[in-house]
């Protein structure tokens, strides 16, 4: 039976020294729920995901699975797959999924069996029998990722599990992801590929400095951002939109220009300026990526 709650972070803070790492860190992954956990390099997700594993201990705040706080037994029923990564360099990749599996409590026949599966489902069958640190580094993240899953967990806790894999690789993992959460497990990875996560998410938490700033849908959490005006006038000189009451100028290049639009201000104000400058091609309006929401987030904490 699928749990109603899911992995809670419940206002984790965590300091090294003088460094604050994590301040009121919270959110919730459900069950089910292919959640993207995004932010700046030291914005905070390594230190939050090794708390959630236990491999390190938080200053205050609390982790939950499923309603209740978080047990050895239950930790072994989670799958992570850490930044560093953490395989045996001399170990055969097959002994090594087994080796694993069974330290998780399985029994040896399931665990061949297991490691067998993902090793196929993987791309790995060739190098079943290399030792990992003879593979390359995606192969050796392949078999990371087999790692984190051999064992069935309840709940995946992955850091950068797309950094540095090949395309036909990074779609091997999406689908693997994919059909762990439509599975109703719930799925946490932190990564700074964005046109990826905004691909695959149910929901996206944006951290910064420590602390969740946003956090919703993909497609919520682009509809509250601020969209942008397309203009391409090939005529158009340098600047021609930028007295303009409301408008800031984003970018402007040969003729196309994107424009931040506030509040209240009349688009056809900007159509007849455009207009007055010659032909015009292009007037759309695009929603804010993910990549820009996080660049606005980034931009607002500093
Ligand atoms: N062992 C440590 N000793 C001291 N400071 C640390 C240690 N580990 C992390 N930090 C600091 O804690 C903060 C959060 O780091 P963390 O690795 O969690 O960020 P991150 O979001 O995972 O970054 P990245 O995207 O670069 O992996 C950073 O300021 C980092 O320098």
């Amino acid at each position: 039976m699928v749990p109603e709650a899911g992995l809670e972070i419940d206002r984790l803070s965590k300091r090294y020294g003088d460094v604050v790492a994590l301040s009121d860190m919270t959110f919730e992954v459900r069950p089910g729920e292919l959640f993207g956990f995004v932010g700046s390099n030291g914005a905070g997700k390594t230190t939050t995901m090794r708390i959630a594993l236990g491999v390190l201990e938080a200053d205050s705040g609390a982790v939950r699975w499923a309603g209740d706080p978080i047990t050895l037994s239950t930790r072994r029923r989670f799958g992570y797959m850490p930044e560093e990564r953490g395989l045996y360099p001399k170990m055969k990749v097959l002994d090594q999924l087994v080796y694993l599996a069974k330290l998780h409590g399985m029994p040896a026949n399931d665990a061949h069996r297991a490691a067998d599966d993902w090793i196929v489902r993987l791309g790995l069958r060739e190098r079943r029998l290399d030792e990992v640190q003879k593979l390359s580094l995606g192969n050796q993240q392949r078999v990371q990722l087999a790692a984190a899953l051999v064992h069935d967990p309840d709940v995946l806790v992955l850091d950068e599990p797309f950094s540095g894999l090949d395309p036909v690789a990074v779609d091997v993992m999406s689908q693997v992801l994919k059909e762990k959460s439509a599975a109703g497990i719930p799925v946490v990875f932190s990564s700074h590929q964005l046109d990826l996560v905004q691909r695959l998410c149910d929901r996206v938490g944006i951290v910064n400095k420590g602390t969740m700033v946003a956090c919703d849908t993909v497609d919520a959490l682009r509809s509250a951002g601020s969209s942008e005006l397309h203009v391409h006038a090939p005529a158009a000189p340098p600047g021609w939109a930028a007295g303009i009451a409301g408008v800031t100028v984003v970018s402007e290049l040969d003729g196309h220009t994107s424009l931040r639009v506030g509040d209240g201000v009349d688009d056809q104000v900007i159509l007849r300026a455009a207009l007055d400058t010659g032909p015009v091609h292009e007037f759309s309006r695009h929603r804010p990526s993910l990549a820009d929401l996080f660049r606005d987030v980034v931009k607002e904490g500093r």
